[in-house]
Formats: structure tokens, sequence, C-alpha cells
């Protein structure tokens, strides 16, 4: 159930932190993508017989496209038998048919209209390209327009994809003013997104796939099942009104 101003009133007493900022990772965050890379993933295993392990899909999200490919031809023993540049060409296709019928996932809306309605700068940090960033965000743009900035994996300064911090660094620092880390909190549904934005010395707060095993929730300063369930006032942040 959404919290309501009267629940959070004694988390607002001591908050874990004091966020002046948020950063939003996008794909399994914001968006409901992540089952689609899974769909493609599969359907190309089995060309090869393989079968399609949550443990490599761990590794995977969040990264760069050429660095997960990497890892999914390593882990899945396809050396040999496809390259990393083979496979990101063949799930292109099958890619840029599902991501512009992707959705928002629970508690998204309310929870960047009612940090907009408050003043609280945001932004997104996503592995993704650009182009695949146009293609999942097409239905989406008057969220994304409340958005102060994007960074994207292709982006100049995002020299390493996460877990390196660079990606959340640049999104801070192109936030107005000086902005630290530590008032910073990202909301990450990978593994590698929250150790990057531990590394770069900010708050994350884990929403995970539940089929996600629980060892990697290990890093997160908070984990919740749904951005539904996320109490602002926990964190320094204006509470819900509703
Ligand atoms: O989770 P994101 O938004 O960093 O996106 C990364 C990849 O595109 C999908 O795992
Ligand atoms: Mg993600």
């Amino acid at each position: 159930m959404a919290s309501t101003g009267a629940d959070e009133s004694a988390a607002a007493a001591q908050p874990r932190a004091a966020i002046s900022h948020v950063i939003f990772d996008m794909d399994g965050l914001l968006l409901d993508t992540e089952g689609f890379y899974t769909e493609v993933q599969e359907k190309i295993l089995a060309r090869y017989s393989k079968v399609f392990d949550w443990s490599v899909k761990a590794k995977m999200m969040g990264k760069k496209a050429i660095e997960s490919a990497r890892i999914f031809v390593d882990e899945f023993g396809l050396a040999g038998l496809l390259t990393p540049e083979q496979f990101l060409e063949q799930r292109e296709s099958m890619l840029q048919a599902l991501f512009p019928s992707c959705i928002k996932l629970p508690g998204v809306l309310r929870l960047v209209h009612h940090l907009h309605a408050n003043g609280i700068p945001m932004a997104v940090a996503t592995g993704s390209h650009k182009s695949h960033f146009a293609l999942k965000t097409q239905n989406h743009q008057e969220m994304f327009s409340l958005m102060h900035h994007v960074v994207m994996g292709d982006d100049p300064e995002v020299k390493a994809g996460k877990p390196s911090p660079d990606i959340f660094l640049a999104a801070m620092r192109r936030f107005e003013g000086n902005v630290e880390p530590s008032k910073c909190l990202v909301f990450e549904d990978a593994p590698s997104g929250v150790a990057a934005a531990k590394i770069a010395g900010m708050s994350a707060v884990m929403v995970p796939d539940p089929r996600l095993d629980v060892s990697y929730h290990k890093g997160a300063d908070q984990v919740l099942s749904s951005l539904l369930d996320f109490k602002p006032s926990e964190w320094g942040l204006p509470p819900f009104k509703e």
C-alpha cells in the first residue's frame, strides 16, 4: 500500500540521509524492459541448445551493450560459436520491435511527479545507448521531460559501464550548483548499478526483480519490492501527501 504522510512521521524524525538530488536507473527501474532482454536472450540461447540463467543475467544487467554481450558469450560458453558483436547483431531487430511497447513500472509516475512537484532535481543514468533510449522512451516523453538531464551508456564521459561510478558521477556533475555524492539518492534494479552508486559515494535504493537471488541485494542501503513502498521522508525528502 502507498505510504502516507502519517506513516512517514517516525522516519522523518531521523532520516537515513539528507538527500537533495535523485538519479534514476532506467531499464528495470523506470521502464519494464528487462523482460525483453531476457526473452531475446532465451531465443538466441535456444539456437545453441543453451538455457537462460538468472545468475548470468544478474551480471549483464545495467551494463553497456558490448560489456553485457561479452559476459553473455563467456558465461554461456559460446566462445567460438558466437562473438559478442554477432550476439548484438542477432538480438537487435527483436529488441527494436519490443522496446516501443514498454510500460512504466509500478509507483514510478507517482514518485517522479511527487519529486518534481517538490522541486527535487532528477536525472536518469542508463547503460542504454542513444538509439535504444529513443525507442524505449518514445511513449514516455512526458515523464522524461521532468528530468533535468539524462546520461546514457554511450556518453563520452562514461568511460566504463556500471559498476564503474562514471555514469553516476557524470549525472551528478550535470546538476546545477555543486552537488555532493552524499546528497544523491540512486534508484537501481541491477547489482552492478548499486555497486556503481556506492563506489560514487551515493545512497542506493534497490528495487530488484524478485527472481534475482537475495545475495545480490548486498550493498544496497535499502531494498524495496516496488517503488510504491518508497517513503521519501526516510531520506529527508518531502513526504507523500495522499
Ligand atoms: O538498467 P539501465 O537503464 O542502466 O540499462 C542497461 C541495459 O540497457 C539493460 O540492462
Ligand atoms: Mg537497470
